[in-house]
């Protein structure tokens, strides 16, 4: 597992940084493509190495356990292994990458803005002490009742942009703000411009969740974290709902204190030094 995840931390590096690699020279370009490739192929590898021993083993017979289990039941003969292998590979993105990162996102925040704390762990306590009251287990459904630990998802979102933007195709000649963008041209929507910028939002970098109450996130342009149109991300719920699922347990089991640390934003966005976390245990 752990080959697995230095591949994977060095593939998704090259990955985000292919936007910038346009400011490097050609050398340098090839250099870092290369292993970025290498990295890719070695994965492809280890994935190909755990197909193959479950297709050996008995276990295509039982009930699925996982997503490679569900993708070899699959009886369409064109999931080739290569391309369960690819899927594996796409999955880890979010999986590995932009979901914690987004859970180590609002930790941060959280811990530099007590108030928002305050009222997230009081909004989550009530919901808790509801079901322990009732003996009712948690439903899925049930992080839409946090209205404000949606807005504070949806801040961390805003200010941390764990996806920097999207590369688009002009399909024909269109003109931006007196820019042409000529058909045929890529270009890269740039979401920390958009998402930082005060003539959208009030002190931009500041962490405030209160600035969603009230506001219809779904019909803006100005908040894309998660890009649009066709492309759309289709893992947004899954992400907010584990995100919310986090922090619930977090904040109604735990408190903590983290150690200072800074973000980083290039070539991926991270915590400088991985902002180790002090936790205890909440006495209730
Ligand atoms: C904080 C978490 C996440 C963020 C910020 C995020 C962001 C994005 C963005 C911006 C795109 C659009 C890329 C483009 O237009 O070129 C995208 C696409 C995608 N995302 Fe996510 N994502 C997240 C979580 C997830 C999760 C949890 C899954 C699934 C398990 C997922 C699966 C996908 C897939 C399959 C695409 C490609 C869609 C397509 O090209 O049609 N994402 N994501």
């Amino acid at each position: 597992m752990e080959i697995l995840k230095k591949q994977f931390q060095e593939f998704i590096s090259g990955l985000m940084s292919l936007p910038t690699l346009s400011f490097f020279s050609y050398d340098m370009c090839r250099i870092f493509l290369l292993s970025n490739f290498q990295a890719k192929k070695r994965m492809v590898k280890i994935v190909h190495k755990i197909i193959q021993s479950k297709r050996d083993s008995s276990m295509s017979s039982m009930v699925p356990k996982d997503v490679v289990d569900v993708l070899l039941k699959d009886a369409s003969e064109l999931l080739t292994d290569d391309l369960i292998a690819d899927n594996m590979i796409d999955m880890m993105i979010p999986g590995e990458d932009s979901v914690p990162v987004l859970m180590t996102l609002a930790i941060k925040y959280l811990s530099d803005c007590p108030a928002a704390l305050h009222q997230l762990t009081e909004e989550n306590l009530k919901l808790k002490r509801l079901k322990a009251q009732n003996g009712e287990p948690l439903i899925w459904s049930d992080y839409l009742s946090l209205p404000f630990t949606q807005n504070v998802i949806t801040e961390a979102l805003r200010m941390g942009n764990i996806i920097i933007g999207v590369m688009r195709k002009a399909m024909k000649d269109i003109e931006i703000k007196g820019y042409l963008i000529p058909k045929g041209w890529c270009f890269f929507a740039y979401f920390r411009s958009v998402h930082l910028d005060e003539n959208h939002y009030d002190w931009p970098y500041q962490f405030n969740p209160w600035r969603w109450q009230e506001k219809d996130i779904l019909s803006s342009y100005n908040f894309t974290p998660f890009g649009g149109g066709q492309r759309l991300c289709p893992g947004l719920d899954l992400a907010r709902l584990e995100t919310s699922i986090f922090l619930h347990h977090f904040v109604t089991n735990f408190r903590w204190v983290a150690e200072e640390d800074t973000i980083v934003n290039f070539p991926t966005v991270r915590m400088k030094k991985r902002m180790p976390v002090w936790v205890k245990r909440r006495e209730e």
